[in-house]
């Protein structure tokens, strides 16, 4: 694939032009605080650019996963908060994403100055199945840029996202690629092509259908995959084992079945969890036990018990088969790092991929706010990729619907 790059578009000229620009500001929060930063430091070189040449420009960007209405607990504003103290340029934040605030605000932006709009998930458009209706939204963005506007797309993060904001507005306007997805990209080629091997890949985190999705191509791909995070219960499910009250995905456990049969026969081995930190309840200061993978039940809570984390000797299995790799990709925290109590598996994990001669890759926003929160600098590891479920599905071989439709 070739791409107009954002050079090319900077060369061309911006200044008093309105160009848009998809970034990934989907941050962590702690309430209205941003917990991990780096997907808004990401964003700023491509912002920096643009601004230091004189372009008036539109972000858009999503906030978690709200329901296609406003949500005060999705709102880009602590995101955006943070983006206006780092940023070298003025940054303003829309009320809404295509209404009468944004179209006020949009008119009134000058040379160099960011207008953020707020989370284009708070209209359902954004993420419609329907083409049509997707259009009518990407038709309203498109607008706010005037007769001479221009779209780059710099949100590795969501490029898998068949969305109004990634994918309908690059159909609309002249389109350029990101730094950011062009760095990703180059480095994330490398687990692609003559990977070395042995290949393991650990996944974890709470978007257990996403990732399992993901597994299917990885099987005969990757020698040894690590099962951690939350859909590590879906197979312990699958094998008969009951996980009470933890995270469970029901209607994957015949899926995780026939992954487990095919497995065996290419060449890949899944490694799930044998000891399991199980709580009363979700909550930092919960009470918790380590009891085996195979009796979730027995543990003191009972069918209230909920497991939060891999155990000690299912960490210290996972950092030694990370030990033995040469290339190593982990998405997904081991358990809900948040909480100290239930931090050590995905501490063990990090751990393991600082200590080990491999290219080691980290992806996913919560997990690369773990490693940060957990004390490990970004330099510890090869790379820290802004994508999350992007890079997964990049590394299955995936068309993805945000890179294809740059594609001259
Ligand atoms: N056993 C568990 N039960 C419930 N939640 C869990 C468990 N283990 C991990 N998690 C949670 O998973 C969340 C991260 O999951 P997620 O799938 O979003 O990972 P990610 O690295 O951000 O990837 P992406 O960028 O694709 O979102 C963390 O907030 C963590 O608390
Ligand atoms: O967190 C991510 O991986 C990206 O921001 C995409 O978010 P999504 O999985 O909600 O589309």
């Amino acid at each position: 694939m070739t791409f107009h790059t954002l050079n090319e578009l900077i060369a061309e000229g911006v200044r008093g032009r309105y160009i848009l620009v998809r970034s990934d500001l989907n941050v962590p929060l702690d309430g209205s605080t941003v917990t991990d930063d780096g997907r808004i430091k990401a964003s700023l070189p491509v912002l920096g650019k643009l601004t230091d040449a004189g372009a008036r420009v539109l972000v858009t960007a999503h906030l978690g996963r709200p329901k296609g209405a406003p949500e005060e607990k999705y709102s880009l504003r602590p995101a955006v908060a943070r983006l206006a103290e780092l940023a070298a340029f003025k940054v303003s934040l829309a009320q809404d994403t295509v209404g009468g605030s944004a179209k006020e605000l949009a008119a009134s932006l000058q040379d160099g100055e960011v207008l953020v709009l707020e989370n284009v998930r708070f209209d359902a458009r954004e993420t419609s199945k329907d083409d049509a209706e997707r259009g009518t939204f990407a038709d309203e963005l498109v607008a706010l840029t005037g007769a001479n506007g221009a779209y780059v797309d710099d949100a590795f993060g969501a490029v898998h996202r068949k969305h109004a904001s990634v994918y309908d507005v690059a159909t609309r306007l002249p389109s350029y690629q990101g730094d950011l997805v062009h760095t990703e990209v180059e480095v994330l080629r490398k687990l692609t092509a003559d990977t070395q091997r042995p290949y393991v890949v650990v996944l974890g985190g709470s978007k257990v259908s996403d990732k399992l999705a993901v597994i299917d191509n990885l099987i005969g791909k990757a020698d040894t995959i690590l099962v951690g995070g939350g859909m590590l219960f879906t197979f312990l499910a699958a094998e008969g084992h009951s996980v009470a009250g933890s995270l469970l995905e029901e209607d994957q456990i015949p899926v995780v079945q026939d992954y487990l049969k095919r497995a065996a026969g290419a060449g890949t081995e899944f490694i799930v969890p044998t000891d399991v930190v199980v709580a009363g309840k979700f909550a930092a200061d919960a009470d918790y036990e380590t009891v085996p993978a195979d009796g979730i039940e027995g543990s003191s809570f009972g069918a209230q018990g909920i497991g939060l984390d891999i155990g000690p000797d299912s960490a210290a299995a996972f950092a030694d088969r990370i030990k033995g790799a040469k290339t190593v990709f982990w998405n997904g925290p081991m358990g809900v790092f948040e909480f100290e109590a239930f931090s050590g598996g995905t501490r063990a994990v990090a751990q393991a991929l600082t200590e080990v001669d491999a290219f080691t890759v980290v992806g996913g926003g919560d997990s690369a706010a773990a490693v940060r929160t957990l004390g490990f600098a970004d330099d510890q590891f090869g790379h820290i990729s802004t994508g999350g479920g992007a890079s997964l599905e990049y590394l299955e071989g995936k068309e993805l619907p945000g890179l294809s439709v740059l594609d001259r």
